[in-house]
């Protein structure tokens, strides 16, 4: 057999589509990688959020999957929306990396915790209004583009440090730059952090889909993916809203931490729920559910708004 990989063409991206072409050639299956252009990658003046949220990184992917180009597009699966068109379907997420956010800088000694003044360089919702509540003293700086262009701003001395996903830091091997581990508790990760996503046209050969579901896809990490994108999929949230969730899986029952935040950091509700692993789905729903309840619809409502007039 032989498969066909949609990538973007960034280096983490690149990396993602070697890591997903090793495990299908150990399988036995041949391929090749296809790079793709996406407007997230082409536009880098412009936050995420004023773009639009919508398949910024996704919608040139899905074009070449539904002309058959390519049989798979891989993502980050946080980067993806959680509701995609009823022509495509996620049908592998791969073994979790730790889903941490990290503090990266020249000055190993910087720490959050610290108390000490510096700027912080990210352009993520999340993490901007996460700062503003744990850590009001810290200035942030807006700042786009993939890995090696915002480790390019740092050492240019447009900030002391940045925010980021280990994954990333982790997969281009930037880790002896790493000052702070940043705690699960209190930045929440944004949901999929840390696992890639495998993408496909709904109407791929049957015989395809199982064996790159076989090859890809690790079962426990798909169950928390389903938790935590049905709870995504309940706030209509994209990666442009403060919106973060982890699920962990134990042995036949799933935990999940949600949350959302006020772009100005002054609110935060979160919220844990646990529930039987046979439903993942509901217990994301349900976790949204309760936080609509506690405030996040009003929140939320607030965002969009703010969105709009910005
Ligand atoms: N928003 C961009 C993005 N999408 C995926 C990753 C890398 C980590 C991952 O795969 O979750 C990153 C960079 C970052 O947030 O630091």
């Amino acid at each position: 057999m032989h498969i066909k990989i949609g990538t973007r063409g960034s280096k983490l991206a690149l990396w993602q589509a070697h890591y997903i072409e090793s495990l299908l050639n150990q399988g036995g299956v041949e391929t090749q990688i296809v790079t793709i252009e996406t407007k997230g990658d082409k536009i880098l003046d412009r936050s995420l959020s004023k773009i639009g949220s919508k398949g910024v990184f996704t919608e040139e992917l899905e074009d070449q999957l539904r002309n058959g180009s390519i049989d798979i597009a891989v993502h980050s699966a946080k980067d993806l929306q959680s509701q995609l068109d009823e022509a495509f379907e996620l049908i592998a997420f791969t073994e979790r990396e730790k889903a941490n956010d990290v503090l990266v800088s020249h000055d190993l000694d910087l720490s959050l915790k610290s108390g000490k003044l510096f700027t912080v360089g990210t352009s993520s919702t999340r993490r901007i209004a996460l700062l503003k509540h744990f850590y009001p003293h810290i200035r942030t700086v807006d700042m786009r583009g993939n890995l090696q262009t915002r480790l390019r701003k740092l050492e240019s001395g447009q900030c002391d440090a940045l925010l980021l996903a280990y994954a990333g830091v982790h997969r281009m091997e930037y880790d002896d730059k790493i000052a702070e581990h940043l705690l699960l508790d209190e930045f929440t990760p944004a949901v999929g952090q840390g696992s890639i996503a495998i993408e496909c046209a709904v109407s791929l050969a049957e015989k395809k889909k199982s064996l790159i579901k076989a090859l890809l896809n690790h079962e426990h990490t798909e169950t928390c993916l389903l938790t935590e994108r049905a709870f995504l999929k309940r706030l209509q949230g994209g990666c442009s809203i403060p919106v973060f969730a982890l699920a962990t899986l134990h042995e036949d029952s799933i935990d999940i931490l949600g949350g959302i935040v006020s772009l100005d950091g002054r609110e935060l509700i979160r919220k844990i729920q646990s529930g039987s692993h046979a439903f993942p789905e509901e217990l994301g729903t349900a976790l949204a559910d309760e936080l609509l309840e506690a405030g996040a619809d009003r929140i939320l409502a607030e965002i969009k708004q703010q969105n709009v007039s910005t």
